[in-house]
């Protein structure tokens, strides 16, 4: 199945206004180069006017939201803010999340539920094994839990999106393998289908961790990798845009 391939940008607490400018023109520039890829940046949530101000090159994500609505939840963003401020997409469960902010599987339940409950927005739900998991064999058991979990109420997958992201490769220069990034991507695309049948076989499935101009080809060279949520490297607008460009070569 043809699947568009799709880049996302996690600025994480990184980026300023002037950062903004600059990769907004390399990209403007170079779109030749990945006109059939989507590119969709998550700065943070201050920046997305910024952002929003920018000629359309790219769509916008938010890093997260809160599972509430509205109320007195101090230093939180709604889903209703983060789309007045142009967000379109959002992280749900990125590992820094799950480590230091306490979402638990509950809560990245219901943050999930919320974001696919309101047809404006499509969802990226983030999954990955810890290095001591990974070396006790836990892997596929982690991963399944962390999707069976968050998607327990989920009847359809038209606006989802999954992202491992294996947590030893986060910001640790450590990137999984082609191989062993595809044998985790083939394990979330059965799980999938087994949940919702031939939907399953059209979600985009992205892979996080040191993705780099230079490693980026050969993973998404990879049957289920449909392209990568970049850290480090968005915060480079010539890494980045090359990253862009090396999705670009599964459309042709
Ligand atoms: O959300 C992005 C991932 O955490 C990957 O970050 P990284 O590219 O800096 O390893």
């Amino acid at each position: 199945m043809q699947r568009q391939p799709l880049v996302i940008a996690n600025w994480k607490m990184n980026g300023n206004r002037a950062l903004v400018a600059e990769l907004s023109e390399a990209l403007q520039q170079q779109q030749a180069h990945y006109a059939d890829v989507t590119v969709v940046v998550c700065p943070p949530a201050v920046l997305l006017p910024v952002w929003q101000a920018q000629p359309g090159v790219v769509a916008l994500g938010a890093q997260d939201v809160n599972e509430h609505a509205d109320g007195a939840h101090t230093g939180e963003h709604s889903l209703a803010l983060v789309h007045e401020a142009g967000a379109q997409w959002v992280l749900i469960g990125h590992s820094e999340r799950r480590q230091c902010y306490g979402d638990s599987e509950a809560r990245i339940a219901q943050k999930l539920g919320q974001v696919l409950a309101d047809s404006r927005f499509t969802a990226v739900l983030c999954v990955g094994e810890s290095a001591e998991q990974r070396e006790q064999g836990a892997t596929f058991a982690v991963v399944e839990a962390q999707l069976s979990e968050a998607l327990a109420q989920v009847s359809a997958c038209e606006r989802l999106v999954v992202a491992y992201e294996p947590v030893w490769a986060i910001g640790t220069g450590l990137t999984a393998s082609p191989a062993q990034a595809q044998e985790v991507h083939g394990f979330i695309r059965h799980w999938l289908q087994e949940k919702f049948g031939s939907a399953g076989a059209a979600v985009q499935l992205l892979y996080g961790g040191s993705v780099k101009a230079d490693n980026a080809s050969e993973l998404f060279a990879e049957a289920d990798i449909d392209g990568g949520l970049i850290g480090g490297a968005s915060l480079q607008p010539e890494q980045f845009v090359a990253i862009c460009t090396a999705a670009q070569a599964r459309s042709n």
